[in-house]
């Protein structure tokens, strides 16, 4: 009996896509490169046709190569006939022959369309002259769901007059309106003497301002691409929407008003979205030129922190600082000012365990423990809170069996984090491994105040875990000064070291105590050799 083939598609998932159509700068700040990250970080699918190839920098564009109309053609043709993107983004259009052939493919492939109007780079090169004005004008513009021309496009497309009001914004959107496409962004960043950036939204019937502080940088090289890529990118993420009212053939005037919700929405959350990425980058160094790119994905600085950060060792688990703002609030000193004592005392691994601190606070204070931790090369842990340690981007966390799963911790964060899991038997212990966390942590050995109800383990129950796991096991729970040789002479191998609360940071100094500690542990390690 021959057998029904499954469709290919089932049990898949269709993730939004859009498709840009631009040039490519070599210093990967504007074009191509900037709408990939743009789409990238606003998690859209993004497939790439390159009209021109540009050598080009922070200093400014050194030359363009123009990709032959043909094989621009033959680009659009392999990625629409194939992928069926959600949204088509245009940005560099570098010749009339070029948007001809953009727009049949269009016709033929009626995807919904975001016009960056790219003319001038924003190191004032030009990018597109007169005769490509025209073609904006007569062909592209009329098929555009949304255009994002910035002041002096708006005035290029307009025959030259400067803008330089929102009333003048104001009325450049509604004469671009009437060039044919359907919502027309003004986007007011170079508006002069104003102390924040407005756009001014047309969409045929009302005009809306989006007002967003400006921030102060001169890394802002491709900020027109990217947000007219977010925007693109939150067209194709509400694109079902769309379609179904597509679909159901909807009189123009819905269908109008359902473009607005997701366009205003979608809107907010780019200019948002663009804010956030300049003000987190308002610091990077990248080139010697005036106008520097940003980090669509703000994750660059972490790696620029004073120390890198290096693969789990386990003797990292030697000596082991958890902290307790209940005992350092005691103490009369920071969480950040306790942890820089431990890793001055010695600490080799630090592990913020906060039951009762707010969630703001908390994250603020693991910043600047991060910072700390960092300079001295030393990993930091977060307990409990994965949410805390993906915002801060600490080096992993500790979590114990009734926490977060182990195996789904490792999905959200990914193989590169430390993961501790809490074990208190050799079947624990077996599991942790197969769920990939790092290490374990053992106990409580001892009886302690700081944890409430927590059965205790011994130091027999201790030695049978150490003998059974897999992973590199830290002992904590009640362990200080007096009992530490006890722990550390059990002399398994994967006892690395020992986790400790109270006797660090119940006492009065947090450094001499750490020293303290660090010698007695040292000094039973000699022993066991
Ligand atoms: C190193 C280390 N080992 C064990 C624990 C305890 O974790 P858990 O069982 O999740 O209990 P809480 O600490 O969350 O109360 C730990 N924190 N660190
Ligand atoms: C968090 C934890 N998990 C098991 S015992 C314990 C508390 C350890 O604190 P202390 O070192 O003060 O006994
Ligand atoms: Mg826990």
């Amino acid at each position: 009996m021959q057998q029904e083939e499954e469709p290919k598609h089932l049990g898949k998932v269709r993730v939004p896509h859009v498709l840009t159509v631009a040039g490519s700068d070599s210093g990967a700040g504007a074009g191509i490169q900037a709408d990939l990250k743009a789409c990238s970080a606003r998690g859209v699918y993004c497939s790439t046709v390159i009209t021109a190839v540009t050598a080009q920098n922070t200093v400014g564009v050194q030359g363009v190569n123009v990709v032959a109309e043909d094989f621009v053609r033959e680009q659009l043709k392999s990625v629409l006939s194939d992928m069926h993107p959600d949204v088509v983004k245009t940005g560099m259009l570098p010749s009339p022959g070029i948007i001809k052939v953009l727009c049949q493919s269009l016709k033929e492939f009626q995807e919904a369309l975001v016009v960056d109007p790219v003319m001038v780079s924003t190191s004032g090169d030009v990018l597109a002259g007169p005769l490509i004005l025209a073609s904006f004008r007569e062909e592209l513009l009329p098929m555009a769901d949304i255009v994002t021309p910035n002041l002096r496009e708006a005035s290029a497309l307009l025959g030259g007059a400067p803008l330089q009001t929102v009333g003048d914004m104001r009325s450049a959107a509604k004469s671009i309106h009437d060039i044919g496409p359907r919502n027309v962004l003004v986007k007011g960043g170079d508006l002069p003497e104003s102390s924040d950036a407005v756009d001014v939204l047309f969409d045929g019937k009302e005009f809306y301002e989006f007002h967003s502080t400006r921030i102060i940088t001169s890394n802002t090289h491709g900020t027109g691409c990217t947000l007219a890529s977010s925007i693109a990118a939150e067209l194709a993420r509400g694109s079902s929407v769309l379609s179904a009212v597509k679909h159901k053939d909807i009189e123009k005037g819905v269908q109008l008003k359902c473009w607005l919700i997701v366009d205003v929405i979608g809107l907010v959350q780019s200019k948002r979205y663009v804010g956030s990425a300049l003000d987190y980058s308002k610091d990077i160094l990248i080139g010697g030129g005036r106008q520097g790119p940003f980090d669509h994905l703000m994750k660059l600085k972490h790696n620029a922190l004073p120390c890198m950060r290096r693969p789990f060792d386990p003797s990292d688990l030697l000596m082991y600082a958890v902290t307790d703002s209940r005992m350092n609030k005691r103490w009369g000193r920071s969480m950040s000012d306790a942890v820089k004592a431990a890793i001055e005392g010695g600490a080799t691994i630090v592990q913020l365990r906060e039951k009762d601190t707010d969630t703001g606070d908390f994250l603020e204070a693991a910043k600047t423990c991060l910072e700390i931790c960092r300079r001295h090369n030393v990993p930091l842990l977060i307990n409990d809170r994965i949410d805390i340690a993906l915002a801060c981007d600490a080096d992993g966390v500790h979590i114990g069996q009734s926490d977060m799963p182990a195996c789904v911790a490792r999905t959200i964060l990914g193989p590169d984090k430390i993961i501790g899991i809490s074990c208190k038997t050799p079947q624990q212990a077996e599991k942790a491994w197969i769920d990939g966390a790092d290490y374990i942590g053992c106990g409580g050995v001892y009886p302690t105040n700081t944890k409430e109800n927590n059965i205790t383990v011994g130091l027999d129950g201790l030695k049978t875990v150490c003998l059974e796991s897999k992973l590199p096991v830290v002992a904590i729970g009640g362990i200080g000064i007096s009992n530490v040789r006890a722990v550390m002479e059990l002399g398994v191998p994967s006892l690395k070291g020992v986790a400790v609360v109270s006797a660090l940071f119940d006492r009065e100094c947090v450094l001499t105590e750490s020293r303290n500690l660090l010698r007695a542990i040292m000094d039973s390690t000699k022993a066991v050799k």
